[in-house]
């Protein structure tokens, strides 16, 4: 691989906690981000698409910052990159953005020196920058990811999605940043609410294991960050309580939210018509304007795409965009 002839990678966006699993699992969504990184004799950007303004296009850019942690760690000096990206991933919504960011740079820059680091090595630096492994987890991995950090080193499981799950996601129209949303919780939980959210998130676990989406409902809840959250969300805790009545298998908030995903059982008619409707009408209700897509969960994490010579990276995007 010619370091001036570049890399490009694909990485899906996620969601995490999937109610009560907090800071655990995490599952990859087919809506994804696409980053070009070159050797080169000037460090320059180009951001593309409606989701990238803002960023900076200097060298505190993350892409850039990750790029070079990976050469560091593999004792490499590339000090000097042309950085392109693409993105469908809303910023600060909870679908992961910043984690998509962190392991596609982590992915593409360790691509462009041919691969020294393995993906363990990848997930443990990924997680020492968000903090928590589970949506690190699954855009590097794809499918369900169940982890553990230690503060050092972090141990998964990935799960294959079942074939019928779906889920429905409401986007409102407004940023929460996951530091301000994390700002929220308390310190310490009760042993009740502990036993509560360990119980749940093991049910989850076991029941995405074995696609026994009629116990999603029942696992689907939690009581130590979306009570703390829900004021930062207007429509959040009459949404919790009352989606599983109009179609959705269960609810949480996303990430750190303030989008909200519904589990959905793909072949359920009810899922285009009468859930999102219920959605977008209740967040409409409070005064908040949302987007609403089907979104599918995604088996593959992050991938190096072949052949990339014989097209322009935008060219390859046009090709790709899904949103
Ligand atoms: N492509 C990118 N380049 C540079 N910085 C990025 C990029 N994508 C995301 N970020 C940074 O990550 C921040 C968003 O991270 P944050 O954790 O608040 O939300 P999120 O990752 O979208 O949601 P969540 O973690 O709840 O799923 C952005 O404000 C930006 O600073
Ligand atoms: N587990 C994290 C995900 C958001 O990055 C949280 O809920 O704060």
């Amino acid at each position: 691989m010619s370091l001036s002839q570049g890399v490009r990678v694909k990485v899906p966006a996620s969601t995490a906690n999937l109610g009560p699993g907090f800071d655990t699992l995490g599952m990859a969504l087919s809506l994804y981000s696409w980053i070009e990184i070159k050797a080169s004799e000037q460090t320059g950007f180009h951001l593309h698409g409606d989701q990238m303004g803002g960023l900076p296009t200097d060298k505190s850019n993350l892409i850039y910052k990750v790029a070079q942690m990976v050469f560091e760690e593999a004792g490499q000096s590339v000090p000097e990159l042309e950085i392109s990206m693409y993105s469908e991933i809303p910023l600060t919504r909870g679908l992961g953005s910043s984690a998509s960011a962190i392991v596609g740079a982590l992915a593409a820059a360790n691509a462009l020196i041919g691969s020294p680091l393995p993906d363990s090595k990848l997930f443990d630096m990924a997680t020492n920058l968000e903090k928590h492994p589970d949506n690190v987890g699954a855009s590097l991995f794809g499918g369900i990811i169940t982890a553990v950090w230690d503060g050092a080193h972090a141990d998964y499981m990935r799960i294959e999605p079942p074939a019928d799950l779906g889920t429905l996601v409401v986007i409102p129209d407004f940023e929460l940043a996951t530091s301000k949303a994390r700002e929220a919780l308390p310190a310490q939980v009760s042993l009740a609410d502990a036993v509560y959210n360990i119980s749940r998130s093991s049910l989850m676990t076991a029941a995405l294991c074995a696609g026994r989406l009629d116990l999603i409902r029942a696992a689907m809840q939690d009581r130590i960050h979306q009570p703390y959250r829900a004021p930062l969300v207007p429509g959040m805790s009459r949404i919790l309580t009352e989606a599983p009545d109009q179609g959705a298998l269960g609810i949480a908030l996303s990430g750190a939210g303030p989008t909200m995903i519904a589990f959905v059982d793909r072949k359920d008619p009810r899922v285009e018509g009468q859930l999102s409707t219920y959605l977008m009408e209740t967040m409409k209700s409070e005064g908040i304007s949302a987007a609403c897509y089907q979104l599918n969960p995604v088996a593959e994490g992050v991938q190096l795409m072949d052949d990339i010579n014989n097209k322009s990276f935008l060219d390859m995007i046009r090709g790709e965009v899904t949103s």
